[in-house]
């Protein structure tokens, strides 16, 4: 029963604050999972809890409930019981309790104090507390510590950057189950063709293969989502393509800047070919081949006897680049190829093809990290 504090006290009934208590901060429910084995622990919390405890829609705190679930994704894991597990959003701890069981130690990074302190109260066994390390932090503006695995159902607003930084991480890692957005999942199983294959899920392509492992209902949650989910099985590969990462994002990006566009209409439009220009220019294109190209007709003899070479005018520099681009994407013939229909090996053609006619899409001047391939995500 939820007192209503001072400045409810206007409502005309108790319906009618708890309607404007929900509005207000999210909602109010059980949770723990139905069949939580920690004993008394597990039911005294979730008696305290029951009271207390509100979930923020903004944090994407929907707890899985469904003890079959939740046994699956630990099963399908295949955690050995020397791995170290990292678990994004533990939220009140159904699942980690159960990882608890199967590894060795359990790195547990949550945003929301109020859900570390629910977790903590359920962590009564000793020997489990010894196993689990909590960092109270924002998972994307945290360095993680050494894992083995990841097994996480995570907050759905940030799986896009999450898992891009896991994937392009530095930390090398066995496998990552995660509980997803199920049109999120879709994507990254998408294949060149279909109608959900973007920009995350080729980037993802190149360095991960991606396991279907089951859907999930929006029912085992609580609260209930409006979407149903997925979970899925991310394993980094062996052998990755021998590519330059940094350069790979960004012709990918450029690529997939509208993914159903021909390359010959997207590299066509002007700004474009003027950001390639600004980036040749610090690469030395513009130098060796839209100057020279001009030497013939344009180089002068100073005083001094050095020679001067005309610098192209940015009009003059553009027109050759795109020249310099079309007779690329010709000479590869995907001038009229949309990036959503090619598959991996074509893309990592068409990018050598560029950068053999020095053309460059990464800007080495805006270095890289992992958490600069956020905004790659989409
Ligand atoms: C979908 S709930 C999952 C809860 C729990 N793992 C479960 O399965 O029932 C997501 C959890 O992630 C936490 N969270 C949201 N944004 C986060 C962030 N940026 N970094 C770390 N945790 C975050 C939320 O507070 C919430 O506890």
């Amino acid at each position: 029963m939820i007192r209503a504090p001072k400045r409810f006290l206007g409502c005309n009934s108790r319906l009618q604050f708890l309607r404007q208590l929900y509005r207000k901060h999210g909602h109010r429910c059980y949770p723990n999972s139905d069949d939580d084995d920690d004993g008394d622990s597990a039911r005294t919390n979730r008696r305290n809890e029951d009271e207390n405890i509100f979930f923020y829609k903004s944090r994407g705190q929907h707890i899985l409930t469904n003890p079959r679930i939740l046994d699956t994704i630990v099963r399908k894991s295949a955690i050995k019981p020397t791995d170290t597990v990292l678990e994004i959003g533990p939220g009140t701890g159904n699942l980690t309790l159960k990882l608890l069981e199967a590894a060795q130690k359990v790195v547990a990074i949550e945003i929301d104090e109020r859900m570390v302190e629910v977790l903590d109260k359920r962590v009564t066994n000793q020997g489990l507390r010894d196993k689990l390390m909590v960092i109270r932090k924002d998972a994307l503006r945290t360095d993680f510590p050494q894992f083995d695995i990841v097994v996480a159902n995570i907050p759905y607003g940030i799986s896009s950057p999450l898992v891009i930084r896991l994937v392009y991480g530095a930390t090398r890692f066995r496998s990552a189950t995660l509980l997803l957005q199920k049109e999120f999942a879709r994507r990254l199983l998408a294949n060149p063709g279909d109608s959900e294959f973007n920009r995350l899920a080729v980037n993802v392509k190149l360095v991960a293969d991606v396991e279907f492992i089951m859907d999930v209902s929006k029912r085992d949650f609580l609260p209930s989502p409006k979407v149903d989910s997925s979970v899925v099985i991310i394993r980094p590969k062996a052998e990755v393509p021998n590519v330059d990462l940094n350069e790979w994002r960004a012709f990918i990006r450029t690529c997939f800047s509208k993914k159903n566009k021909t390359l010959g209409a997207t590299f066509k439009q002007k700004r474009k070919v003027m950001e390639l220009l600004r980036l040749c220019n610090m690469t030395g294109f513009s130098k060796e081949n839209v100057v020279h190209s001009n030497k013939a007709d344009r180089s002068s003899d100073t005083e001094d006897g050095v020679e001067c070479h005309y610098s192209p005018s940015l009009e003059e520099g553009t027109s050759l680049l795109r020249e310099r681009i079309t007779g690329v994407l010709k000479t590869g013939g995907f001038e009229d190829k949309r990036p959503s229909k090619l598959s991996l090996q074509e893309l990592l053609h068409l990018l050598s093809l560029f950068n053999h006619a020095g053309i460059f899409f990464h800007d080495k001047g805006n270095l890289t990290n992992e958490g600069s391939f956020a905004g790659d995500a989409a």
